[in-house]
């Protein structure tokens, strides 16, 4: 099915105001090489506390007559709901019937009202009639009374006990009675307490039981031991105005700050841009695109979310993928950088989350297995190639769950494990990871990706290549996630080899694929230059370039001892310049980043950390001071301008070097009407990398791999990943590393280097190839 995108109104909000003035490039530096390469010489480029019997496969509980199939030779169980085939997934266990349309998301009233979806009837907070005392979802089991023992803190995510001791949070709203908190002896009993539940308080989920996990029997409260007390009574819906506030601070922050910004941009969506976007689906019949998010039918939560975060229209990646997602199809999206992907996965799995009402219930096998109290169960589990970005999507989930009771969290390394923990205790829907961090929770017993019903990966192409891959498969093969028919796998990125899609079928159901148009393929969103440059002439010529754009520079180079060089002769010039790679703490990333993202310093010397998913609004223009030796990563990295339908310039330094490129760089420019140097084509004649692969003959990013092979799925294991131990300070963009030995808050006796999960993937000895990077 081909369309064009033309549904979508022009708009348009949001140009940016930079200015763009390209002379002052100096003479020297434009000249053209005095030698058009012709030589040939060119280089080419559960651990679960003390029994651990849970992975053992020791499990008790039994197998109530239902057997969910799990793939990775799980406990055999499942019901008659999980069996779908035709692409269709495993309903969450407390999820109802309404999964083919959008319309049962009006079902779902505002204010917390969700329906129950097998008919039992569903608390409504609104008539609740209860007091609270600290408004979060929190309650304890008497009188109705909601606590929160822990007091949030209103600055930066952290709980403080009691911390919160001195607030009134007298108001009568909705029938809901706010009371002083009492003191936190009396708050910490009360969250212990015998499980007897407030006959007045409706929004305790004790009947919950009956309908939501799927006939298993009570899972927590007929125990008469509280071993999950947050869990059973959180409840996902519109809770605006129940008392309930989402952890953390206005996740809508970064607009208010962007707004203020030294720059004076517009940050908006320019749809004009979109309008002639070629979108190609396939793999699904009856694929209708969203119109808008008005006639969506999406939760009338995530409506308002998506309005205070001031989207107004879905982009065409929003339009096509929602639908699919929530008809509960498994997707491969390509779309191109900028479009808008984050949101394309986070609305449609918030909508499904809001859906269900709640947690899903845990089956008392995976309790059995159990012997944390706090494991979490994460419904979502979003994985991301570097820790900024996984920040980043987390920020995004933060905006689209305000006030819905989903909770986000983040994990990843270079962080203090103990506060990463401590925060997905307090609970966790929806977790963003990295996937070293996320390996080194699961086998602690922090997390169990046992309940994990979404998942989700981010620049997938990149979480599948040689880096990751092996990590990945482990994490989604081995480490007790529902198979692939059972949950709901998502993948996006701006680009998709084949080759990555062959592998990537691996970890998919039956998967419809999406393509969106791609970077650089219209002219005006980044006008491409490329200059030829000798190696010892670049600093000379990147000054004369960055004087020459208004706006942020991002600038890319090879390795992390580059970056330091030329952030430090840049300083030295007088310009404001910092950077950002995988030697540098992650403090002082995050601080960089942020001194770049408010214009503070507006010169950003990056590695590869910084090419995929960041989304800096006010990034006119991207040096590529070194060329990348794959296009694709060229992709992502102009891809950090010209953003959301706005423009930017891309400037790449070549010369000689470059050669294995070249070819895929002609075909990229050519095809995105950008000038071709003469002398660069020239030195396609003499490349030996990228001729035959011409992956830039189409308008999209990537290809439906299954139109050209019949026998998809059906692929070699390329798990084989680059072991060769070699550090050549090239920093790859990954986040593989485990800890790296930075992080203080973890229990170092352990032998971390153990894979307990005996694939024989993954394992450090691979991980160390690349744990320079990061
Ligand atoms: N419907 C929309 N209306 C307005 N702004 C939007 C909309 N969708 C996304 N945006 C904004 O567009 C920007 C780019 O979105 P996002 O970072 O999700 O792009 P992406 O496709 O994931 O890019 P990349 O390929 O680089 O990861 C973000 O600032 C986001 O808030």
């Amino acid at each position: 099915m081909v369309e064009n995108g033309t549904g979508i109104e022009s708009a348009s909000a949001g140009v940016s105001k930079m200015s763009i003035n390209e002379s002052g490039v100096s003479a020297a530096a434009q000249a053209p090489p005095k030698q058009v390469p012709n030589d040939g010489t060119g280089k080419k480029k559960g651990k679960n506390g003390s029994t651990g019997n849970k992975k053992d496969g020791n499990k008790s509980g039994g197998n109530k007559g239902n057997t969910r199939n799990r793939q990775n030779g799980g406990r055999g169980k499942s019901n008659g709901v999980n069996n779908k085939q035709d692409g269709q997934k495993r309903k969450p266990v407390n999820s109802g019937d309404k999964q083919e349309s959008l319309a049962g998301a009006k079902n779902s009233s505002a204010g917390g009202a969700v329906s129950s979806q097998d008919g039992a009837p569903r608390a409504k907070p609104n008539n609740a009639n209860f007091k609270q005392t600290q408004p979060t979802s929190r309650c304890n089991g008497e009188n109705g009374r909601y606590n929160n023992s822990r007091g949030y803190q209103s600055n930066g995510n952290k709980f403080q006990e009691g911390s919160r001791e001195g607030r009134d949070l007298d108001f009568d709203r909705n029938n809901v009675v706010f009371e002083k908190p009492k003191n936190s002896f009396e708050r910490n009993y009360d969250r212990q307490g015998s499980g007897s539940r407030g006959q007045n308080n409706d929004f305790v989920r004790h009947e919950r039981s009956n309908y939501s996990n799927g006939g298993r029997g009570n899972y927590n409260i007929q125990h008469g031991q509280r071993r999950y007390p947050d869990r059973e009574k959180r409840t996902w819906g519109d809770l605006e105005g129940t008392g309930y506030r989402n952890r953390g601070d206005d996740p809508f922050w970064r607009r208010k700050e962007n707004v203020d910004a030294v720059l004076e941009m517009s940050t908006g969506i320019n749809f004009d841009k979109y309008d002639d976007i070629p979108v190609e689906v396939s793999g699904i019949d009856d694929h209708r695109h969203l119109e808008s998010f008005e006639q969506s039918d999406l939760h009338p939560r995530l409506l308002k979310n998506v309005g205070l975060a001031g989207y107004s229209k879905p982009t065409p990646v929003q339009r096509n993928s929602i639908p699919i997602v929530v008809r509960e199809r498994d997707l491969m999206a390509c779309a191109q950088t900028g479009s808008g992907k984050t949101a394309a996965f986070l609305l449609p799995v918030i909508h499904r989350m809001l859906e269900m009402g709640a947690p899903p219930a845990i089956p008392e096998d995976i309790l059995q297995g159990i012997n944390r109290p706090d494991t979490a169960y994460p419904t979502v589990l979003v994985l991301a190639p570097t820790r900024e970005l996984a920040v980043q999507i987390h920020e995004e989930a933060g905006k689209f769950s305000y006030f819905s009771g989903i909770e986000s969290c983040v994990v990843y390394g270079g962080a203090q494990f103990r506060s990463q923990v401590s925060e997905v205790k307090r609970g966790c829907d929806l977790l963003v990871a990295t996937p070293g961090r996320l390996v080194d929770m699961v086998e602690r017993g922090s997390l169990s990706l046992e309940m994990v019903q979404f998942l989700i990966l981010d620049e997938a192409d990149r979480m599948l290549d040689m880096g990751f891959e092996p990590q990945i498969r482990n994490i989604v093969q081995r480490m007790g996630m529902p198979g692939r028919t059972e949950r709901q796998t998502l993948m996006f990125s701006a680009t998709f080899p084949k080759e990555i899609q062959s592998l990537a079928a691996d970890f998919l159901g039956d998967y419809a694929f999406l393509t969106v148009g791609r970077v650089g393929s219209t002219t005006d969103s980044i006008i491409q230059k490329v200059k030829y440059c000798p190696d010892d002439r670049k600093p000379e010529l990147v000054i004369d370039l960055l004087g020459s754009i208004a706006g942020l520079t991002l600038v890319f180079v090879e390795t992390k001892k580059g970056a330091d060089i030329l952030e430090r002769m840049l300083t030295r010039q007088g310009f404001p310049a910092t950077s950002i790679h995988g030697d540098r703490s992650q403090d002082e990333r995050l601080e960089a980043l942020h001194a770049f993202r408010v214009g503070l310093r507006p010169i950003l010397v990056a590695t590869d950390v910084a090419a995929r998913g960041l989304d800096i609004p006010n990034v006119t223009h991207v040096i590529n001071y070194d060329l990348p030796s794959d296009i694709d990563d060229y992709v992502h990295r102009i891809g950090r301008t010209g953003r959301a339908g706005n423009t930017g310039v891309a400037t790449a330094l070549v010369n000689e070097k470059n050669r294995n490129i070249a070819s895929d760089l002609v075909d990229l420019l050519t095809e995105a009407q950008q000038e071709v140097p003469s002398w660069l084509k020239s030195m396609t004649k003499y490349s030996s990398g990228g001729g035959g692969k011409k992956r830039y003959n189409s308008r999209f990013g990537g290809k439906d791999y299954r139109k050209d092979n019949p026998n998809r799925g059906q692929h070699n294991n390329k798990s084989g990943g680059n072991s060769n131990g070699r550090d050549n300070g090239r920093d790859n963009g990954r986040d593989t590393g485990r800890d790296n030995g930075r992080d203080n808050g973890r229990d170092h006796g352990r032998d971390n280097g153990r894979d307990r999960y005996g694939s024989g993937h993954g394992g450090s000895a691979r991980q160390s190839s690349y744990k320079s990077a990061w």
